[in-house]
């Protein structure tokens, strides 16, 4: 457990204090981005005690490495596309406890029945089963030498978010938002190719403004030729789950949200439309640069 331990307390060497003065600074992103200053007075819970089934993680001293991010955000919400181009612009892995379980249902294991039951309804796993995949993929990773991350999924509660702060300096957290009429569209609009394993989406979002509200458009995200005769809807994408699923994030991980606010840590995003119109803006706050993606604008 050494090696999971020396992933996860190594020191914030990435600039934080860069990020938040360049978005204050920055007008035009101000309705986009709201850091949220820490409480007057936070209240640091102290750690659980995690029960025998849980890893054990201790802190030792600090060494350089990448950074250590989270993204919360409902179901829906675009977490996945995100922190996956921001694990490849910055060099790190996008670990997505949602795959995590996923890869787990279709293994063999005695685990799978139970996470099918579970994830297709909606609910959450329990903190002991999600803490214990989260540790075999950090271990894992640190044995290849990954040297940081980037959370999707997790913490998802109070109980998962204490563990982590026990363990890991975590630099940044990201909240993505979007009003839920857009969110419930795009759960059920999500598609994968059972072959490739690309994430497409089929629905088409375009909400005018009107009595103060902002209109909002995400085109779809259609795929390939190749892929569309392979496509496949997740069991727990449809109405009735994801309502579910969005009822249980008001519920146990809204209250996350705050946990890091508290601590000073929470990056407020409202998206403003599809990836085309989000990740330069997403860009702009988090005071990065994508070559890549500006050469493939330019071409
Ligand atoms: N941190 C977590 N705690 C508990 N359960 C989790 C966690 N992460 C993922 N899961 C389980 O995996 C399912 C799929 O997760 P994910 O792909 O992240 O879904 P979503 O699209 O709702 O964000 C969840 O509904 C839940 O059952």
């Amino acid at each position: 457990m050494a090696a999971l331990t020396r992933l996860l307390a190594r020191p914030r060497s990435f600039s934080l204090t860069r990020t938040f003065s360049v978005a204050a600074s920055t007008t035009e992103t101000d309705s986009l981005l709201r850091f949220s200053p820490p409480s007057p007075s936070p209240s640091p819970s102290p750690s659980p005690s995690p029960s025998s089934s849980l890893p054990r993680f201790a802190r030792i001293d600090p060494d350089d490495r990448n950074v250590q991010w989270v993204f919360l955000g409902c179901p829906g919400v675009g977490k996945g596309t995100y922190a996956s181009r921001l694990s490849n612009l910055l060099g790190v892995p996008h670990i997505a406890t949602g795959d995590l379980v996923r890869d787990e249902m279709k293994s063999s294991g005695p685990l799978a029945t139970q996470l099918t039951e579970i994830a297709n309804q909606g609910k959450l796993v329990s903190d002991e089963i999600i803490i214990d995949l989260l540790g075999k993929r950090l271990e894992a990773g640190e044995a290849k030498g990954e040297l940081g991350f980037i959370l999707d999924g997790f913490p998802r509660t109070i109980r998962q978010a204490e563990i982590l702060e026990g363990v890991a300096d975590i630099d940044l957290v990201i909240n993505l938002k979007l009003r839920e009429d857009v969110l419930i569209e795009k759960c059920l609009g999500r598609r994968i190719c059972s072959q490739c394993g690309g994430n497409f989406n089929i629905a088409n979002i375009d909400i005018k403004g009107g009595n103060g509200c902002p209109g909002i458009y995400m085109a779809p995200l259609l795929p390939p030729p190749g892929c569309v005769t392979k496509l496949i809807t997740r069991a727990d994408d449809t109405e009735e789950v994801v309502k579910e699923r969005l009822r249980i994030y008001n519920d146990m991980s809204q209250p996350v949200e705050e946990f890091y606010r508290g601590r000073g840590k929470l990056l407020e995003f409202d998206l403003p439309g599809g990836i085309p119109e989000s990740w330069p803006k997403l860009l702009q706050v988090l005071n990065l640069d994508d070559h890549d993606d500006k050469q493939s604008a330019a071409a």
